[in-house]
């Protein structure tokens, strides 16, 4: 995958090979790996259940949103743990130095992630949380803009990072993210979500970067 600073779709949305359920989510992987990664992911008998965890709750926040909930995911350690091992069994070995999480939905899955390769953990934080000297990247929302934020120093010039977050909508978050740790010098090889919303698969703006998503929900548009 080229790195050029366009806004190019990034992610293959299952490969096909999504399966519907009753619940409403795919089991999906995303990758942007080789083929015999991606067979072995689509196959992993795990996704069922990582799938079947997340609850969809219809009009949350408000009318029309499917809310993708995985609060009833943490609740079941078994499944909570297969989420954890797979994004592990992906990137361990990879040589990550740190794995940024985005907040809030990155920071249940980003530190277990970042313990388990033998990497740091960097939070990026929303506006006038991290109490040091920071950087910020704003960045554009459906409506108004949001700023995702990192303490100078957490990423040191060509450390190999990963991102994690929760779930991908558009991309514009994780775009954010990519940006900022790139201004730091950071070589972004990755990012991860537990959900994707194939809703606005085409139109990611990921900075041609890869995204690697375990389950699509497809309860989203109502
Ligand atoms: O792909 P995008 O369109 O940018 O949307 C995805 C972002 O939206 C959600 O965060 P939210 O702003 O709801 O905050 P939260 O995780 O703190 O609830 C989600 O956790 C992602 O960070
Ligand atoms: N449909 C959704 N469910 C949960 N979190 C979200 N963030 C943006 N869209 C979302």
């Amino acid at each position: 995958m080229g790195e050029e600073a366009n806004c190019d779709a990034v992610m293959e949305a299952g490969n096909g090979n999504g399966k519907a359920k009753e619940n409403g989510h795919a089991v999906a992987a995303m990758p942007d790996v080789k083929a015999d990664d991606a067979v072995v992911a689509l196959a992993d008998p795990r996704l069922q259940g990582i799938s079947d965890a997340i609850r969809v709750v219809p009009h949350f926040p408000k009318p029309g949103i499917m809310f993708n909930d995985i609060t009833t995911l943490l609740l079941r350690p078994g499944v909570f743990k297969d989420a954890v091992d797979m994004f592990v069994e992906r990137y361990r070995g990879m040589g990550i130095a740190a794995v940024a999480g985005i907040e809030a939905r990155g920071f249940i899955f980003g530190p277990a992630i970042a313990l388990a390769v033998g990497a740091k953990f960097i939070p990026l934080r929303k506006p006038k949380k991290l109490p040091g000297e920071v950087i910020s990247e704003t960045y554009v929302l459906e409506y108004g803009t949001d700023c995702l934020e990192m303490h100078v120093g957490a990423i040191e010039p060509r450390e190999r990072v990963l991102i994690v977050d929760g779930l991908v909508a558009t991309g514009g978050t994780l775009c954010a993210a990519i940006n900022l740790l790139e201004r730091a010098g950071a070589d972004v090889v990755e990012c991860a979500c537990l959900i994707g919303l194939p809703k606005f698969k085409d139109c990611y703006k990921l900075n041609g970067k890869p995204v690697y998503v375990l389950v699509e929900s497809l309860e989203y548009e109502k």
